[in-house]
């Protein structure tokens, strides 16, 4: 692979054995990919820092990294294994709580954001063509389709090293030819609302991993896309569709590529797959995944004063980016005594909500419908936040 100068002094240490051992790593991968030369990143994004997920052997990792390992671009890390700056509705081990203090303790030394989430778009809005080393699956799908910026589906500790040395290898999506559409999907029942676009994004990765779908599904809010991309990067390798009248490299349906189409049976039979309780049966409505910004909770808030309620009968759980900002922190009281509960920086798929004992959830995500069972063992129905509104309001 060609290497600048610089290139070549960070890979022979002279920036210091952390940096030598990110280049390594991203020059080793690309070199077995191919990739001619690295490419200069504005933003990595760090998946992988949860302590349920990494444990005692990427702690240490992390920690080995910081002691003298600094970032080079703006970057970012994805949702802790428990909440941030605030007490979790469900147990969580002494033990799980201070080795996830001291990874994020370890990235905030390295020169990361104090971030903790799943929308790295909502920090720092990446720009059409923009180059991005990013993991967490949602986040990629997002940044491609919505924003038209380039990354792959990078692992955590890759976009650890890109990180690092602010490069990433020339490959996958980083090249105008991997984006263009591989297949039409005509979008036969257009979704209504967050679960239908996360159904509709569930066929689209089963159907479809490792094509890039071109798709027209109507008049599609950002959540929808947001909650579409998540489930086709969950059920499948989805890291990029192109969304008519969305996308920013959206230009018109491509001519000469296979044909395909989503019906109202696929919609069905994607429920059928994901949907494992019913209303009725859910101790509580989990919403967040991907994260919601923060902002969020006075949409909730208007939503219990329109249909009269001032207090749920069971909770609501919802998940936003890392440490809660202080006025939403001095909402926490009167948030609680409506029952609703915000989870900052976490994610419940990577939690520790198997202890919880809770047996059946309700969620409008779709990505989290896919793991939440496989994950905890817990049941989930889908269901709107108003659905939940109307079922448990007292
Ligand atoms: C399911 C997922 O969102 C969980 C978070 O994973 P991690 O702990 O950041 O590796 C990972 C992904 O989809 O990339
Ligand atoms: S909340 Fe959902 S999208 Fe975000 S990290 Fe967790 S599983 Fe991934």
């Amino acid at each position: 692979m060609y290497l600048t100068r610089e290139e070549e002094r960070i890979l022979k240490g002279e920036e210091g054995p952390a940096r030598q051992l990110a280049m390594k790593l991203l020059v080793r991968i690309g070199e077995a990919l191919g990739a001619e030369r690295l490419i200069r990143i504005s933003h990595a994004h760090v998946s992988g820092v949860s302590y349920s997920n990494i444990g005692d052997p990427g702690l240490e990792f992390i920690e080995g990294l910081a002691s003298g390992g600094r970032v080079a671009v703006y970057s970012t890390f994805n949702p802790a294994g428990a909440p941030l700056g605030m007490d979790p509705p469900y147990p969580v081990p002494r033990e799980h709580v201070e080795k996830q203090a001291r990874i994020v303790k370890a990235l905030l030394r390295m020169g990361f954001e104090p971030s903790g989430t799943c929308i790295p778009y909502a920090l720092r809005r990446p720009r059409p063509g923009e180059h991005l080393a990013w993991g967490e699956s949602s986040a990629v799908a997002v940044a491609n389709t919505l924003y038209g910026a380039r990354t792959n589906r990078e692992g955590g500790p890759v976009a650890l090293a890109a990180a690092l040395v602010g490069r990433t290898y020339l490959w996958g999506l980083h090249l105008e030819e991997n984006r263009r559409p591989t297949i039409t999907v005509r979008v036969e029942t257009l979704p209504r609302g967050e679960v239908e676009a996360g159904l509709l994004g569930y066929m689209i990765g089963k159907l479809f991993s490792g094509e890039l779908p071109y798709l027209d599904a109507g008049r599609l809010t950002k959540r929808q896309v947001i909650a579409m991309c998540a489930a086709a990067a969950a059920s499948g390798s989805t890291a990029m569709c192109v969304v008519r009248h969305v996308s920013p490299e959206d230009q018109g349906p491509p001519g000469g590529v296979e044909r395909a189409a989503l019906g109202p049976d696929d919609l069905r039979e994607a429920r059928e797959e994901v949907e494992s309780a019913s209303l009725d049966e859910a101790e509580l409505f989990f919403t967040g995944c991907p994260h919601h910004p923060e902002h969020v909770v006075n949409r909730v808030l208007e939503l219990m004063e329109a249909h009269g309620v001032s207090r749920l009968r069971r909770p609501v759980w919802i998940a936003v980016p890392g440490r809660a900002s202080r006025p939403l922190a001095t909402l926490a009281g009167e948030l609680a005594r409506r029952n609703i509960r915000i989870l900052p920086g976490t994610c419940l798929v990577v939690s520790t909500l198997g202890r919880s004992g809770l047996k059946a959830i309700a969620t409008d995500s779709v990505k989290s419908a896919f793991y939440l069972p496989r994950r905890h063992g817990v049941r989930v129905a889908l269901a709107s936040l108003e659905d939940f509104v109307k079922a448990y309001g007292a």
